[in-house]
C-alpha cells in the first residue's frame, strides 16, 4: 500500500459490520475515519479524504486505535462505532485501571520462538488474551532454522486446539514468510504478541519488505536492541494489510479474561461439567471428571495447571482494578459524566 495514495474505506479495513451501524441521516451528516494515531490532545484519522487531526475534548468516550469513528464538519468526535474486537490491558506502574490498546483487529498472530524459550503455558496465555478479544490467533513459531526437531513443539501447539493455525518459520528468511502472506491481504488488520526476542520486528520488518538483517545488525551494534522501527502504530503492509502496533499491546497482560481462558481449555470446561460437585477445584474432591481424565491420560496434568494458574491471574488483576475502581470515586464519576455527555450528544445527531 502506498501511503501517497489515499486509501478507499475497505482497504482502511471498512466492512457490513461497520456500515450496518449506520443510520441513513448518520451516513449524510457525518464522515467516517479510522484512528491511526493517538497522541493525549489529539488523535490522528484515516479517511477516504486523507489523513487528518481529530480535535479530542476531555469528555470524549475513550477511543484507540483501530477504533471506527464518526466525525462532524468541525473534525469533532461524533461517536465510536461497536467494535468487533478489542484488545485492553492492566496498565503499568501503580495505575491499575483497564486501557483501550487495539480495536478490530481480524488476526494475532501469537509469536514464539522454537528455541529454549518455547513455551506452551505462554502460548496459552497469549491464546486466551486472543480469545478474550475475540481476535483469530495464529500461531507464528519462528527460529525453525534453530531447532532441529520441528514436528514435535508444532504438534504440542496443534494438540492445544486442532483448529488452530500454526507456521514454524525462520523470520529472517523472505521464503519463509511468503507462508503468511494469507494475512496480510487489503482491508485485514493484524497485530502480534509474543515476549521480547523471539522476532517480532524481524516479523514485521519481513512482512513490511524492510531488510531484517540490517535491522538485526543496527540492534546489535547499538547494543539496546530497542525498537528500531518506526514508532508509528499503524503500518501499511506492501500487500494492503495493516499492521497496528501500539506500545502496550507487547505488554499485554491477563485482565478480566475468564471468557478467554475457559475458551482456551474448553476440554476442561466440559470435563468439569461431569464432576460430582459443580463448584468442583479439580484437586482432590472426589467424583472429580478432570482428575480422572488426568488419570486416564486424556488430559495433561500440565494442562489443568496452566488452567489454575490463569484463571487466578485474571482473577487477582481483575479484582485488583475493581478495588481500585470503587476507591477512585472520581473516576465513577468521570464515567457517569462521560456516558451522561455521550447520551446527549446521541441524542443531539437523532435531532437532526
Ligand atoms: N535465526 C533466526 N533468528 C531470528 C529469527 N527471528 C528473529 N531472529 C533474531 O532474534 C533476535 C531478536 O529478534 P527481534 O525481532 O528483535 O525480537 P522482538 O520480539 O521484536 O523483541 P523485542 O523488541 O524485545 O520485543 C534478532 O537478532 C533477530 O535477528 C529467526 O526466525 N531465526
Ligand atoms: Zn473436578
Amino acid at each position: 500500500m502506498n501511503t501517497e495514495t489515499t486509501p478507499s474505506l475497505n482497504q482502511l479495513g471498512w466492512r457490513p459490520y461497520f456500515q450496518q451501524q449506520l443510520s441513513l441521516e448518520e451516513f449524510e451528516q457525518y464522515q467516517i475515519g479510522r484512528i491511526s494515531e493517538q497522541h493525549r490532545n489529539s488523535n490522528v484519522l484515516l479517511t477516504e479524504k486523507g489523513q487528518l487531526s481529530l480535535v479530542s475534548t476531555p469528555n470524549d468516550v475513550p477511543v484507540c486505535v483501530g477504533d471506527w469513528v464518526l466525525y462532524d464538519t468541525n473534525n469533532r468526535l461524533v461517536r465510536v462505532l461497536e467494535r468487533q474486537s478489542l484488545f485492553q490491558r492492566k496498565a503499568a506502574g501503580t495505575k491499575v485501571n483497564s486501557q483501550l490498546i487495539a480495536a478490530n483487529v481480524d488476526q494475532l498472530f501469537i509469536v514464539s520462538s522454537l528455541n529454549s524459550d518455547f513455551s506452551l503455558n505462554r502460548i496459552e496465555r497469549y491464546l486466551a488474551i486472543a480469545k478474550e478479544a475475540e481476535v483469530e490467533p495464529i500461531i507464528i513459531l519462528t527460529k525453525a532454522d534453530q531447532c532441529t526437531d520441528i514436528d514435535t513443539p508444532v504438534e504440542q501447539v496443534q494438540k492445544l486446539n486442532p483448529l488452530i493455525i500454526v507456521h514454524a518459520i525462520n523470520a529472517l528468511d523472505s521464503n519463509d514468510l511468503n507462508q503468511l502472506e494469507p494475512y496480510c491481504k487489503a482491508g485485514k488488520t493484524l497485530a502480534l504478541l509474543g515476549s521480547s526476542g523471539v522476532g517480532k520486528s524481524t516479523l514485521m520488518n519481513g512482512l513490511m519488505g524492510i531488510n531484517t538483517q540490517a535491522t538485526a545488525e543496527i540492534r546489535e551494534s547499538d547494543g539496546r536492541g530497542r525498537h528500531t522501527t518506526t514508532a508509528r502504530s499503524l503500518k501499511w503492509l506492501p500487500s494492503g494489510g495493516i499492521f497496528i502496533d501500539t506500545p502496550g499491546m507487547r505488554e499485554l497482560q491477563l485482565v478480566d479474561c475468564e471468557t478467554g481462558v475457559n475458551e482456551t481449555f474448553s476440554e476442561i470446561i466440559n470435563l468439569a461439567k461431569k464432576c460430582r460437585f459443580s463448584d468442583c477445584s479439580h484437586n482432590s474432591e472426589p467424583g472429580c471428571a478432570v482428575q480422572k481424565a488426568i488419570e486416564n491420560g486424556q488430559l495433561e496434568l500440565r494442562r489443568l495447571q496452566s488452567f489454575n494458574k490463569l484463571h487466578r491471574e485474571q482473577e487477582l488483576n481483575s479484582a485488583t482494578i475493581a478495588e481500585k475502581r470503587s476507591k477512585d470515586k472520581s473516576l465513577g464519576k468521570m464515567i457517569h459524566r462521560v456516558q451522561a455527555e455521550s447520551r446527549q450528544m446521541k441524542n443531539k445527531s437523532y435531532e437532526f
